[in-house]
């Protein structure tokens, strides 16, 4: 998907939210363990609850290879029923990727290719050649981690090398990169009040800002400080979401918890 249909998507649905996919089966409700692939039956039902307040669904693949080979599977058929069901919709694998170049292809071919998805999210620490092969295919996306939203972002990411933040010279340097226009950035919604200094390097670029809702994130500093005239904006928000509930209603609430956010989203989008 182009960022201009990405865009056109969320002007359409009055929603930039993307709804992380990341299912523990010990946070699902118990009555779904006795499913023949319970993770596919939780997603489903998660997506079928709350596609129209979203515009991304980001499976985080770590919850998925926790799983084995039967995570594996429940990841493909989830983005299968994507595909199928609700194809204007942006699909981000959460993997975090990133080695020497002819590695690098083989994550790329994984996740863009085979398995289909929009974007990949990557790791910068590598360099150029570790993410170039990540940004060879028309239409589809690397997103790069630029700032954090943990803790240990303030470990490297804030700290200065030759008077610059390593987070700033993620983003700079690799705007220079072949096919820098399929790059977005990781920016975590707990660090939400560094967005103005990165609109000044990055002013339209998509950002992915995971961490609202369980992380502490506030939507409304996000939007303040993030919101590009062009939106550029998919903020993500997993558990807060998907584990709202353990009942047999748990999807219906989960809509309803994602409905919350997306009218938060169509009167920011309103003042645009
Ligand atoms: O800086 C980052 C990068 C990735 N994430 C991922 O996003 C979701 C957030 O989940 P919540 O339940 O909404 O906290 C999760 O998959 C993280 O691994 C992040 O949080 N921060």
């Amino acid at each position: 998907m182009s960022n201009q249909e990405l865009t056109e998507q969320i002007l359409k649905k009055k929603s930039f939210l993307c709804v992380g996919l990341d299912v523990d089966l010990e946070k699902i409700p118990t009555y779904l363990l006795s499913e023949e692939d319970p993770i596919f039956s939780f997603n489903k039902a998660i997506i079928d609850a709350t596609h129209k307040f979203c515009v991304a669904y980001k499976p985080n693949i770590a919850f998925y290879e926790a799983n084995g080979i039967d995570g594996w599977k429940a990841l493909e058929k989830t983005i299968n029923y994507l595909h199928q069901e609700y194809p204007e919709i942006y699909s981000i694998a959460d993997a975090k990727r990133g080695d020497i170049g002819n590695t690098s292809r083989m994550y790329a071919k994984t996740f863009l290719k085979d398995l289909g998805f929009d974007s990949v999210t990557v790791a910068p620490y590598m360099g150029k050649d570790s993410v170039e092969p990540f940004l060879e295919f028309e239409n589809k996306h690397a997103i790069l981690l630029a700032l954090t939203s943990n803790e240990g972002a303030f470990d490297f990411q804030t700290q200065k090398i030759d008077g610059e933040e390593l987070y700033k010279k993620v983003i700079r340097v690799s705007q220079t990169w072949e096919n820098a226009d399929r790059l977005m950035y990781v920016i975590g919604a707990t660090k939400a009040e560094f967005l103005t200094e990165i609109r000044k390097i990055i002013p339209e670029n998509f950002l992915l800002v995971p961490g609202v809702g369980t992380q502490g994130g506030k939507l409304e500093d996000v939007c303040k400080y993030g919101l590009s005239k062009n939106v550029g904006l998919l903020v993500n928000s997993s558990r807060k979401i998907i584990y709202a509930s353990e009942s047999s209603n748990f999807a219906e609430i989960a809509g309803a918890k994602a409905e919350i956010l997306q009218r938060q989203m169509a009167e920011e989008l309103r003042q645009l």
